[in-house]
């Protein structure tokens, strides 16, 4: 069986375009027997490797996606090709979400490619994403798999605003804050946990909705995916709603924001990370 992978290498890093030239290399090699593995690269690794390149959004229709870098570029990545499955290959500082190590990428995704020539699929995770839709205009946010924050003019003194947080139709939280963020369980490990919100196993089938620095703070809040959440930013002249720390709105207070669980997941494969031994990473 043919194979398409996409390698995206974090744009800059020449340790990342190596590695995204050897596993090209070595991927189009092994694919001789069972089948051709066709491979391209981002068109920035292209320009420093020699190897086929398209964008990272045409990478959509590739059978998976190796994402070299840290978690922005898994993010990134993950923006781009949406349910494609993605492999993360670790070269950041935490590379919370990618749990492949570099010197281990070439053979996990070879053995990854072989399997998927017998068995047609890619043995791997869903991880749920979240969307932001503004209830009085027309938009909703890029998905979200690490968390949406709805915020203020700015963070810090000064900046806030009066945030509510709706759970079920229920008045759960009403303070003067900076903001509130509604995360996955992938994302607990990120800007929630900074902002004092718990960690979230990833098997765990939840969301967390922490308050950002309230004047009148209620213990962060874990709900099924399932629940009704809605924010509502008021009493300031502006204010934004932002996914995954890069896709944002501005929002016109008094400004309500929905969030809920994407109808597409992320697709994650290869090796599962030891969570909490992983967790030392975030010291
Ligand atoms: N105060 C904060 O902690 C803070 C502030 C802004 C953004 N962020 C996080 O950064 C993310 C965007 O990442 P970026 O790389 O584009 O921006 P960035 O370059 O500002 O990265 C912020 C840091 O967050 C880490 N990170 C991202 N996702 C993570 C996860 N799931 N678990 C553990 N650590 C994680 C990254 O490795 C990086 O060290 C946002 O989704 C948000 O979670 C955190
Ligand atoms: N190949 C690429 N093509 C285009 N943009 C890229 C590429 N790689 C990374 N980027 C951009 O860089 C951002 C993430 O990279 P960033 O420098 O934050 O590194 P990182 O992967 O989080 O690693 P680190 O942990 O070292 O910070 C993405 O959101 C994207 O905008």
């Amino acid at each position: 069986m043919d194979v398409a992978v996409g390698i995206v290498g974090q744009r800059g890093n020449e340790r990342a375009q190596g590695l995204a030239a050897s596993l090209a290399e070595t991927l189009e090699r092994s694919g001789r027997d069972g089948g051709e593995t066709a491979v391209v690269v981002d068109e920035a690794t292209g320009e420093a490797v020699d190897a086929p390149a398209c964008p990272v959004d045409e990478m959509d229709d590739r059978d998976l996606v190796v994402s070299i870098g840290g978690d922005g570029t898994l993010l990134f990545v993950a923006r781009e090709v949406g349910p494609t499955p993605i492999l993360g290959v670790n070269l950041g500082e935490v590379g919370f979400l990618n749990a492949v190590a570099p010197e281990d990428a070439v053979d996990v995704v070879t053995d990854l490619v072989a399997d998927y020539r017998e068995t047609g699929a890619f043995e791997g995770r869903e991880l749920a994403r979240l969307e932001a839709t503004s209830d009085g205009a027309d938009w909703t946010l890029e998905p979200a798999l690490n968390e949406i924050v709805v915020h203020g003019p700015r963070r810090g003194p000064g900046g806030g605003a009066t945030v509510e947080v709706r759970v079920d139709g229920g008045q759960y939280a009403a303070s003067h804050a900076d903001g509130v963020l509604v995360a996955t369980p992938a994302g607990s490990t990120a800007y929630n946990l900074s902002e004092g919100g718990p960690l979230v196993h990833p098997t765990a089938d939840a969301l967390v909705v922490t308050q950002m620095a309230a004047a009148d703070s209620m213990p962060p809040l874990v709900v099924d995916p399932d629940t009704d959440l809605s924010i509502t930013i008021s009493d300031s002249d502006t204010g934004y709603a932002i996914s995954d720390g890069r896709n944002r709105r501005r929002l016109d207070p008094p400004a309500t924001i929905t969030v809920s669980v994407a109808d597409e997941p992320i697709r994650l494969v290869g090796p599962r990370g030891d969570f909490v031994s992983s967790l030392e990473k975030l010291d």
